[in-house]
């Protein structure tokens, strides 16, 4: 194994990994951290955790395990990845875990870019953006567990580190790789460790990407492993074959973000769909099973979400706690896919970094294959014979992703 990833949440795990396949790496997706070595063929290895949102010790335990298993397996290059709007609690755990891995590895120049221009998040002057509003506009200051009110990523960096924040502006990005590995050394030599580097565009991260060569740890989002593969020497015509799967689909959403409530509005037009609110969970009125059983039972694309516009996920929070209504939901969507999926279903699409891991984990799926892109930063994914899932990301995909993905993992083009 070349380059060791560590992914905050699963859908982001996912996101990297189609990064470095594209990019031509031989990649593999495990759940959590593997009980063995990996197979000799890969070349990279992202170990999905979910760790977002949870304290910052265990956070961090679970990353050195992480790292511990990576190193073991050969790693020369250690990537973090966590979300491109940068998702953290006001204790982390970008930073934290970015300074124990940074300790571990006795790195002392830490790049950290979210950005990911496919997706319309660029940073500039260490200000992140998604498309044209600044983060904290971009209904990112919503998020139910992570919401993100401070778009100075610097700032949000230096409140959750115990080091000084450094930065690499644009000016010195659109110079190039030696320019910015310069300031990078220059950053990390004043003690300034973990550096935040403005990217604007996909060549501003292959830019990034060469300098990052040797680096022992690179952080950030799946757009600044763009460039890493090239400093291995693989080639990005390499790629892995794919076949579909036939039968039948379940899609799962407890993504409350705008892009999935947009791509729900879109889906139930022409697909039957299911709503499941917190009392149902709290006060009775759905079982797994029902749900479950309505889905086998409905032809087409059934799509079973929770997903809801911020007042009502605020009321729910208010009225069952924050972690106690997120728990309950991803727990319900957990159970339904292994009911489905033990019923025959062999194609599952899923919304929501939390979700995704909730029911990933509750599937006891312990790798996955990288297959094609469905949207940016989406791929389809086998879980061995019979099973393909697509895990989306909140904010990613087009207003028809359900549609799309589902002919992309029935074998069928996009
Ligand atoms: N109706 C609801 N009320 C309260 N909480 C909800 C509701 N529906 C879902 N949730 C919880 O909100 C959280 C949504 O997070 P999740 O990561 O799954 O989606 P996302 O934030 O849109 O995706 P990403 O992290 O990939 O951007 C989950 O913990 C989920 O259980
Ligand atoms: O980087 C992103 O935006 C995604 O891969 C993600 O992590 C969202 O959960």
């Amino acid at each position: 194994m070349l380059l060791g990833c560590i992914g905050d949440d699963f859908t982001g795990s996912s996101d990297l990994a189609n990064t470095l396949a594209k990019q031509g790496m031989r990649c593999v997706q495990y759940t959590g951290v593997p009980g063995g070595p990996a197979v000799a063929h890969v070349q990279a290895g992202v170990v999905a955790l979910k760790t977002r949102s949870i304290p910052p010790d265990e956070a961090i335990t679970q990353s050195l395990a992480a790292l511990e298993w990576l190193l073991a397996q050969g790693c020369a290059q250690i990537f973090f990845k966590y979300c491109s709007t940068f998702d953290s609690t006001a204790d982390g755990n970008i930073g934290p875990v970015a300074e124990a891995l940074a300790d571990a590895l006795q790195a002392r120049s830490v790049i950290v870019c979210p950005a990911f221009p496919g997706t319309g998040r660029s940073i500039y002057q260490g200000h992140l953006f998604v498309n044209d509003v600044l983060l904290n506009e971009s209904g990112m200051q919503n998020h139910p567990l992570t919401p993100m009110t401070d778009p100075d990523i610097r700032r949000v960096l230096a409140a959750q580190s115990t080091g000084q924040v450094g930065h690499v502006d644009a000016a010195t990005v659109l110079s190039g790789a030696s320019a910015i590995r310069a300031q990078l050394e220059a950053e990390g030599a004043a003690g300034k460790r973990l550096i935040v580097v403005d990217a604007l565009q996909d060549s501003d991260l292959i830019e990034i990407g060469a300098a990052a060569k040797g680096l022992k740890l690179v952080t950030g989002g799946s757009g600044v492993a763009l460039g890493l593969p090239a400093n291995f020497g693989i080639d990005a015509q390499n790629r892995a074959e794919w076949s579909g799967e036939d039968g039948s689909y379940v899609i799962l959403s407890g993504s409350c973000s705008h892009a999935t409530r947009g791509q729900i509005a879109h889906h139930l037009r022409t697909h039957a769909g299911m709503e499941i609110t917190a009392e149902m969970l709290f006060k009775g009125g759905a079982t797994p099973q029902d749900v479950a059983d309505w889905a086998l039972k409905t032809e087409g694309l059934p799509l079973v979400y929770s997903s809801a516009a911020p007042d009502v996920v605020a009321t729910a929070q208010r009225t069952y706690g924050r972690k106690e209504s997120a728990q309950a939901f991803e727990k319900f969507f957990a159970d339904v896919a292994r009911i489905c999926t033990a019923s025959g279903v062999r194609k599952l699409l899923t919304a929501g970094g939390e979700t995704s891991g909730a029911v990933v984990e509750g599937l006891g799926l312990l790798q996955l294959e990288i297959g094609p892109e469905i949207d940016p930063g989406v791929p389809a994914l086998r879980a061995g014979d019979g099973l393909v899932l697509a895990l989306k990301s909140g904010n990613f995909g087009s207003v028809d992703y359900f549609e799309k993905a589902a002919r992309v993992l029935s074998g069928a083009a996009r």
